[in-house]
């Protein structure tokens, strides 16, 4: 057989399986539309996602943990991610339900796909845990590019300093003096380790009533923290309802935990790689929270920031508004977009 002819055969079959998909699509949404006009779905409730898998999403009914539906989407809705809030009816006839509408997010984590379009991830997120540890040891640089890229997408991120047991005392204040460049421009600092438990009791009571993520370099401990916090759930892929579901994009499904202390975890293999990201060059800037007041107070409008006179960050650098530490990493992160 000619590869010509083998190619067209191909691309006969991805055709035929593509139709296939489209005709299942139409009558599932058939079916949805149906049961939304007879009587077999209950009245509008509140849920939140706390899993995806592609056509359907598990919902936790709001005010009630652990009660959790298996649900459809209705037609028409935006693409929705976990921890987003929705409306949804409750099937009257099985333990499914149909989600309806999808409330106001307060905020989203996205990420482009290979193609370069924006994705959302998960919503509702307060908090971005970027954990560092002394071992292995945080370049500047990299945790200002997690920075940058929280502060890209809106959402408050904490630095949390995990493995303290590791550090005798001048370790620690070698950290505690890096640390408190964050401090200064108004980043919250947290510290605890999963050995000694040492600063756990602070960590809960931060991380209650919020839904928080867990993001940062190998090896400084997040699944550490995560298995302290959440003791007995393996918060790992592949587990019992997702292997049983059939939607496989289980890799990076995001799935919302409760903290038994309280607050809720969002984690994926996807998310805890946020941060490295793509970002261009007008985020890295913007992204750099104490250079925001300067910005459009150059005399160059496209002032690089680098030898022009009159340059306003330039300026506040040398008062010591800026840090000499934070402008040079920014210049090594644009460096690195550019190469
Ligand atoms: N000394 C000390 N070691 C810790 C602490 N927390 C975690 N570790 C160790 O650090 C190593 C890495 O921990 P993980 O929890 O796997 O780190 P991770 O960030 O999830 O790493 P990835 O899964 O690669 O992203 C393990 O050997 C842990 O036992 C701590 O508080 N103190
Ligand atoms: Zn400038």
């Amino acid at each position: 057989m000619s590869k010509r002819k083998l190619t067209r055969k191909q691309k006969w079959r991805i055709e035929k399986v593509q139709q296939e998909r489209i005709a299942r699509a139409q009558k599932k949404e058939q079916l949805i539309e149906q049961e939304l006009q007879d009587d077999s779905l209950g009245s509008e409730q509140q849920g939140l996602i706390i899993a995806h898998y592609g056509a359907t999403l598990d919902i936790e009914a709001i005010g009630q943990p652990g009660v959790i539906r298996r649900c459809h989407l209705r037609t028409n809705l935006p693409p929705l991610v976990t921890g987003d809030k929705v409306v949804w009816r409750p099937s009257l006839k099985d333990d499914t339900g149909v989600v309806v509408a999808l409330e106001e997010r307060y905020s989203l984590l996205t990420r482009p796909d290979n193609h370069g379009r924006i994705k959302p991830v998960a919503a509702n997120i307060d908090y971005i845990v970027l954990v560092i540890a002394p071992i292995p040891m945080p370049h500047l640089n990299l945790i200002d590019r997690y920075l940058v890229a929280a502060e890209t997408v809106g959402i408050e991120p904490v630095l949390l300093l995990n493995k303290t047991d590791l550090l005798n005392d001048e370790g620690m204040e070698m950290l505690n003096d890096m640390l408190s460049i964050y401090e200064d421009i108004g980043y919250r600092v947290l510290r605890a380790s999963t050995r000694t438990a040492d600063g756990l009791a602070p960590l809960k009571n931060f991380l209650d009533e919020h839904i928080s993520v867990f993001v940062g370099q190998s090896g400084v401990g997040k699944s550490s923290l995560v298995n302290v916090l959440l003791p007995g759930v393996d918060t790992r892929v592949g587990d019992l309802s997702e292997t049983t579901g059939k939607g496989m994009h289980t890799t990076t499904a995001a799935k919302l935990f409760h903290f038994p202390a309280g607050g809720m975890l969002i984690d994926s293999p996807g998310i805890r790689e946020f941060g490295l990201w793509h970002i261009d060059a007008q985020a890295v800037l913007e992204g750099f929270r104490e250079f925001r007041p300067y910005l459009g107070y150059c005399r160059f409008r496209d002032c690089k920031h680098e030898k022009e006179p009159g340059c306003a960050l330039k300026e506040a650098l040398e008062n010591g508004e800026i840090l000499e530490e934070r402008m040079f990493s920014y210049k090594q992160i644009l460096d690195s977009l550019e190469s």
